[in-house]
């Protein structure tokens, strides 16, 4: 990517603004193994519903795994686009290396590599809501760095059992028992993705990643040093900084989680910005249920005076219609939870009580 193609160019109020660019102070940092457990549960809570973001530090995953990875990363990124382009994701092999993602239909300055994390993985065969069959996905391996696909492995493992972990506190966070989405992830679509997003020309015209939210159940996302992501401050909707903190992982919510709550936890933008001097990478690891999961909201969070937000949609054909519409350039935007969303009944429907 030597220039700024003019797919890459945002519309002027999707711009970043350097000049007003802040750090934000206020996204809580959690110590996961902080003595006092009614407190880290607590923190959690007021960070879902302030933030919908949060750093941990002490989550028991080596320093060293986190590394490695990273550097066998960039050996693979650095490698030729004939060399990455061997292991492309395209329509039917959805894992793999990809440089042409767009974002609200505006492409993204970036190379991302992704891997499912349960070989293989039970998926839909088509986003068709009436048809039942299914397929496996499988990983695509680059022969190059030959210690990728190892790192790439023991990683995805350290991240499940951390996703499970922050699930339970989650859970706990809301009031629910610590267990109440673990039969959710019986055979879990999660990924994990290595994104690289290498330095930019115009860096006040183009995004890593456009604005966006994920629409999972939540994110573990590592960066290295350099910094880019920002996310919408819900108090007062400006675009802030997450500072890199060294061996901290950043947490936020996604979509199906907003779900499942009804709104009580929500899922909330951000995006990537680049730069012009340094190459950035990040490691997200994407939670995502099984295909067949419907995803409604949870009966604990709805009743007589609090109706289910949303229609219950199936995550599998959700999550393949999204991955499926890499792949054209689209006239709409692309499927949302809000697509699902209740309409309220006509006032002259709606009983009075
Ligand atoms: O690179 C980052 O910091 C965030 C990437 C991201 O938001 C995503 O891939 O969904
Ligand atoms: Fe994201």
């Amino acid at each position: 990517m030597a220039e700024v193609d003019v797919a890459f160019i945002q519309e002027p109020v999707h711009r970043p603004n350097p000049s007003l660019r802040q750090e934000a102070d206020g996204i809580p940092l959690i110590d996961l193994s902080a003595p006092d457990f009614d407190a880290l549960i607590s923190d959690i809570g007021h960070a879902c519903r302030q933030w919908g973001f949060f750093q941990i530090i002490n989550h028991g995953v080596p320093p060293e795994r986190l590394q490695k990875l990273e550097a066998a990363a960039r050996k693979f990124f650095h490698l030729s686009l004939d060399e990455k382009r061997k292991v492309r994701r395209d329509f039917h092999k959805v894992m793999g290396f990809y440089d042409t993602e767009h974002t609200k239909n505006v492409r993204d300055w970036k190379e991302v590599f992704d891997y499912i994390v349960k070989e293989p993985t039970l998926a839909y065969a088509s986003v068709d809501e009436d048809d039942d069959s299914v397929v496996y996905w499988e990983n695509q391996w680059p022969e190059n760095p030959p210690e990728l696909r190892e790192l790439c492995q023991e990683y995805a493992k350290e991240m499940v059992a951390l996703a499970m972990r922050l699930l339970e506190l989650v859970a706990m966070s809301l009031g629910l028992p610590p267990g109440r989405f673990e039969d959710f992830f019986k055979d879990q679509t999660s990924n994990v993705r290595l994104n690289c997003y290498p330095s930019c020309p115009s860096p006040d015209l183009a995004l890593g990643v456009g604005h966006h939210k994920d629409p999972g159940v939540l994110t573990i996302l590592a960066q290295d040093d350099v910094g880019g992501l920002e996310v919408k401050r819900k108090s007062d909707g400006q675009w802030v900084g997450v500072k890199p903190v060294p061996d901290a992982y950043i947490i936020n919510l996604g979509d199906t989680m907003q779900v499942w709550t009804n709104d009580e936890y929500e899922s909330v933008e951000h995006r990537v910005v680049v730069n012009s001097v340094k190459e950035r990478l990040s490691i997200p690891f994407f939670l995502y249920p099984s295909i067949y999961t419907m995803v409604a909201p949870l009966e604990e969070f709805t009743d007589g005076k609090n109706p289910a937000k949303y229609r219950p949609y199936r995550w599998g054909k959700f999550h393949l219609t999204r991955r499926r519409s890499n792949f054209m350039k689209m006239q709409v935007e692309n499927i949302q939870i809000n697509h699902f969303h209740n309409i309220p009944a006509p006032r002259y429907l709606q009983k009075s009580t």
